[in-house]
């Protein structure tokens, strides 16, 4: 393997290194595209090792991908990925192989296919279940304007447990004929994949009509690639398993089914697109993969390899650290609360891992639900639930929560159920960018009536919150909380208890008033710091409640300033700031407000705070800001 000259540039074999564009691709051998599955395996292990990102999923496309880019020809042929995660290998044999190692950094590679990153990533993505819809759009249109492009769209078996994939699996034989889908089946989501579609697909796997199909599969790639490819029958009697077998799922959506076979047989792969590209028809092609195929750490723990930090090549290990995450937090208390309460039930769409449930799952199996990746039906299950008096724990990440909105405000809020909503990635979210960060949810729940929205500034104020929201049943709750850990200020003291609607006044002043929300809070602390060093009388409140807004406390502190400034780890637009602006204009108080948080635009992919910095999140802007007013 070609080590880098110097250690900024990235680990590439000969061949990859060679790759500028699928072009390259095409004139490979089948042994050079073999050496070529090798490199991009040692060149993912490698550059993700010092990057993070989602090692497991790419390596078990690297066949996949090589084969698409051999068959067909993009820009002018449609890939459309769904999740997008897996899009690495894509980049790599896209011409942008020089670049793998800047993958979720800063100004670096994106870690989803990215429309304004290449002409050969036709959609982007983040969020799962979208490529099958967005793939028959563009099918539709290259039928209206009568160009003769491929379209393909790859999804892997836990998309299909995602409620978007189904709307389009109904409508793909109605709109377009030529046409192909590829169902990546490694049997996992980001932990083991869930759910009858789950069994149904694994069942295609080891029917028991394999045996009596080998023939016919043997048949069957003679047909597609002639004579000369029987004498790989071995390897489809190895790698291709019910080639032929009538499949109810999609032939009753007017799909016609491949499958499943081998999804790393290169040359199997090759000769199967090379005869679906000549239907005139839409059809699904079912491979079976390996997660992390290639990497035996990733091979024996495809949660953990799904996506990462930084890890050590030799053992795949990765650095701990004693602050628990906001996550560990959150699944270690309601399990505990659970305990207590027998009507506590835990609800996650497909991320025990992320949300830390899965301690839930291991102590009380019997209330703990995941329901795959089913944001909507997640929310409407848990209203269900509360219905009948069960007290719904629903950990959704704040920004696949925007997939369940109409459900918050239909179902949920509209008939007052006691759903506790709980939005983990509550704030920027960091590596993976603008489609992960969770910058919405105040602006979205903010203007739902009877919702109660909550952000606590610290780990002893979260633990109270969850204990709060357990108890209160009059309606639905909803708590925002970061990616990572939640270590802000120690509570001097015990924390406060949590009466609703009301924050915490931690100081009073003449000068400025401060209304630091959440993880926040320690932004408006060292801003109260400064602005004291400055000779200035400072206010400092901890909201607690975004929603009920504690007015008589805003109102206290604010007729006592000369500049309110509030601090939020979200969108400025309809954000935490509004809110209070909202406020002191009701009750003709007034008095500038300065606000510090997101600006209205798409954040970029980095690290938080070289990004806050870049957007102006800091102490000292706020400084800078408020002493305008002196
Ligand atoms: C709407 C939504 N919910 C949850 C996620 C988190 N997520 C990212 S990848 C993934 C699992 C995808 O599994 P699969 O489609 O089988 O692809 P694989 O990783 O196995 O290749 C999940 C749940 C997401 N990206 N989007
Ligand atoms: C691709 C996807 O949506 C998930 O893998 C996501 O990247 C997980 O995010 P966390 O790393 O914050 O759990
Ligand atoms: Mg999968």
């Amino acid at each position: 393997m070609t080590t880098s000259a110097s250690s900024d540039l990235p680990a590439l074999g000969p061949i990859l290194a060679g790759i500028r564009s699928p072009d390259d691709v095409k004139s490979l051998s089948e042994f050079d595209l073999l050496k070529l599955a090798e490199e991009i395996r040692e060149a993912l292990i490698t550059n993700l090792s010092r990057t993070g990102g989602h090692l497991g999923p790419n390596l078990g496309v690297v066949e996949l991908t090589i084969a698409l880019h051999k068959i067909f020809s993009t820009p002018k042929d449609h890939f459309v990925m769904d999740v997008a995660h897996q899009g690495y290998v894509h980049k790599m044999l896209t011409g942008r192989a020089d670049r793998i190692d800047t993958i979720r950094t800063f100004k670096g590679l994106n870690g989803f296919l990215l429309r304004s990153e290449s002409e050969h990533d036709c959609y982007g993505a983040g969020h799962a279940g979208t490529a099958l819809s967005a793939a028959l759009g563009m099918a539709a249109a290259r039928d209206l304007l009568k160009d003769d492009s491929h379209v393909v769209a790859v999804a892997g078996d836990a998309a299909f447990t995602c409620g978007p994939t189904l709307e389009a699996l109904n409508n793909i034989a109605e709109t377009t004929k030529k046409f192909i889908v590829v169902l990546n089946d490694n049997e996992w989501s980001i932990d083991k994949n869930v759910g009858a579609i789950a069994r149904y697909f694994n069942a295609l796997q080891t029917h028991s009509t394999y045996a009596s199909v080998r023939n016919t599969a043997a048949e069957f790639v003679e047909k597609i690639a002639g004579k000369a490819a029987r004498n790989l029958a071995h390897k489809v009697e190895e790698g291709a398993k019910n080639l032929l077998f009538p499949n109810v799922l999609f032939e009753k959506f007017g799909i016609r089914y491949f499958g499943p076979i081998d999804g790393h047989d290169l040359p199997l792969l090759i000769k199967t697109f090379e005869y679906l590209k000549t239907l005139n028809e839409p059809v699904v092609l079912h491979i079976i993969t390996e997660k992390g195929r290639g990497y035996q750490p990733a091979l024996d723990n495809p949660g953990k390899f799904h996506g990462l930090g930084t890890y050590k090549i030799e053992d795949g290990s990765t650095d701990t650290s004693d602050t628990p995450t906001a996550s560990e937090i959150f699944g270690r208390t309601v399990t505990d609360l659970a305990k207590e309460d027998e009507k506590i039930v835990a609800i996650t769409p497909a991320m025990p891992g992320g949300s830390k449930l899965d301690i839930f799952k291991k102590e009380i199996p019997e209330r703990y639900f995941d329901v795959g990746i089913a944001e909507e039906h997640a929310a409407l299950f848990a209203c269900g639930l509360a219905t009948k008096g069960i007290r719904p724990f629903l950990s959704i990440y704040s920004t696949f929560m925007q997939r369940a909105y109409d459900m918050i405000v239909h179902d949920m809020a509209l008939q007052n159920l006691p759903v506790r909503l709980c939005m983990d990635r509550g704030g920027l979210s960091g590596d993976d960018g603008p489609t992960h960060h969770g910058l919405f949810d105040i602006g979205y729940l903010r203007p739902v009536p009877g919702i109660i929205h909550m952000a606590p500034k610290n780990e002893a104020e979260f633990v109270a919150m969850l204990k709060w929201m357990a108890k209160y049943d009059d309606g639905p709750t909803a708590i925002r909380y970061p990616r990572g850990p939640i270590d802000g200020s120690p509570v001097d003291g015990p924390c406060a208890p949590i009466v609703l609607g009301k924050g915490e006044l931690i100081s009073e002043g003449t000068d400025v008033a401060l209304i630091g929300l959440g993880t926040m809070f320690e932004m408006a602390v060292e801003t109260k710091k400064r602005l004291e060093e400055k000779g200035l009388s400072v206010s400092l409140v901890n909201p607690r409640f975004i929603k009920p807004l504690d007015n008589e406390l805003l109102e206290k502190v604010a007729r006592n300033a000369k500049v309110v400034c509030t601090f939020e780890d979200h969108v400025l637009m309809n954000g935490f700031g509004c809110g209070v602006i909202e406020h002191l204009n009701d009750v003709s108080i007034d008095v500038p407000v300065e606000r510090i948080g997101w600006p209205d635009e798409f954040i970029e992919h980095g690290k938080i705070d070289g990004l806050r910095e870049l957007h102006g999140l800091t102490a000292e802007n706020a400084v800078e800001k408020i002493s305008k007013h002196f």
